[in-house]
């Protein structure tokens, strides 16, 4: 049997005096596209940054690909795995690709020009987020959604097995939110990556995720394939609501329907 991505064993966390997790225990497969939803403030994206290795838990363990992931260093961690935070940090006003060029400094050697599989990476990752065009554009001159496609090509052109997105779809119109998770898709299904984001949409998650998380105050609350995990007592323990959910006729995947 193969490890699975991130096993997750009794895992404690306190901030600012408040219990975020008490003994919080899960696993994420390997591969595939994994969702993690909740309510706000329920531990989604502190659970994302103790899988990413930015934010250590006060106890319990995690497990990466069946190897402690308290054991890689950072360097080693950025070859394994991009994360996208939800709040990407402020950076000084540079062009587009001056930004996604930032991908591939885990695989650079210190004052090297890029290499030509740096250039081919960026270039793929520009493309494949409909940002070629945009190249030389200053990031102060972007749109709120364009600047999360930018954040978005720095995580591809990194390059990694495994991939952590925060809320990737959180400024994107439906036809980018779209793009974006079929890109996704694509990367799991065609390249074998593991993809593991926070998601607010359930109809979106049900739909692009094999995996989903259900998690409510720091505590899980339904994880399996979309269709066992989303469903209307899963709603309802999630989120306090009522809500029908249906199996898509054209895709088979569960939608949901809120019933107030
Ligand atoms: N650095 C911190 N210091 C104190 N409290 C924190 C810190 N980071 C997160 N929290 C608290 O931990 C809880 C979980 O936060 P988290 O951001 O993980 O929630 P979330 O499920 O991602 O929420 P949202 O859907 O609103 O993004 C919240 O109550 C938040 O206020």
């Amino acid at each position: 049997m193969t490890d699975p991505l991130f096993n997750i064993e009794n895992l404690s966390l306190r901030l600012g005096g408040r219990q975020i997790y008490d003994g919080f225990s899960g696993a994420l497969p390997n591969g595939g596209l994994t969702g993690i939803v909740g309510p706000n403030g329920c531990g989604k994206s502190t659970l994302l940054r103790c899988l990413a290795g930015v934010q250590p838990p006060d106890s319990g363990r995690i497990a990466f690909q069946g190897y402690p992931l308290a054991g890689l260093a950072p360097a080693e961690r950025a070859l394994c795995m991009a994360y996208l935070p939800q709040n990407p940090p402020l950076v000084p006003d540079m062009s587009v690709g001056g930004l996604v060029a930032k991908g591939r400094t885990p695989w650079r050697k210190a004052f090297r020009p890029l290499s030509g599989a740096d250039h081919e990476a960026i270039d793929k990752a520009l493309a494949a987020t409909g940002l070629s065009d945009l190249r030389t554009a200053r990031l102060s001159a972007l749109s709120g959604g364009q600047r999360q496609r930018v954040w978005l090509a720095l995580a591809l052109a990194q390059d990694t097995p495994v991939i952590l997105l925060d809320e990737p779809t959180a400024f994107l119109d439906l036809q980018h939110q779209l793009s974006l998770l079929r890109l996704l898709r694509q990367l799991a299904d065609e390249q074998g990556r593991s993809i593991v984001m926070v998601l607010h949409e359930l109809t979106l998650a049900g739909r692009f995720c094999d995996h989903v998380m259900g998690l409510r105050d720091g505590r899980l609350v339904c994880a399996g394939p979309a269709e066992q995990a989303i469903t209307s007592q899963t709603v309802a323990a999630l989120y306090d609501l009522q809500a029908d959910v249906a199996n898509d006729p054209i895709f088979g995947k569960p939608v949901v329907f809120p019933r107030e």
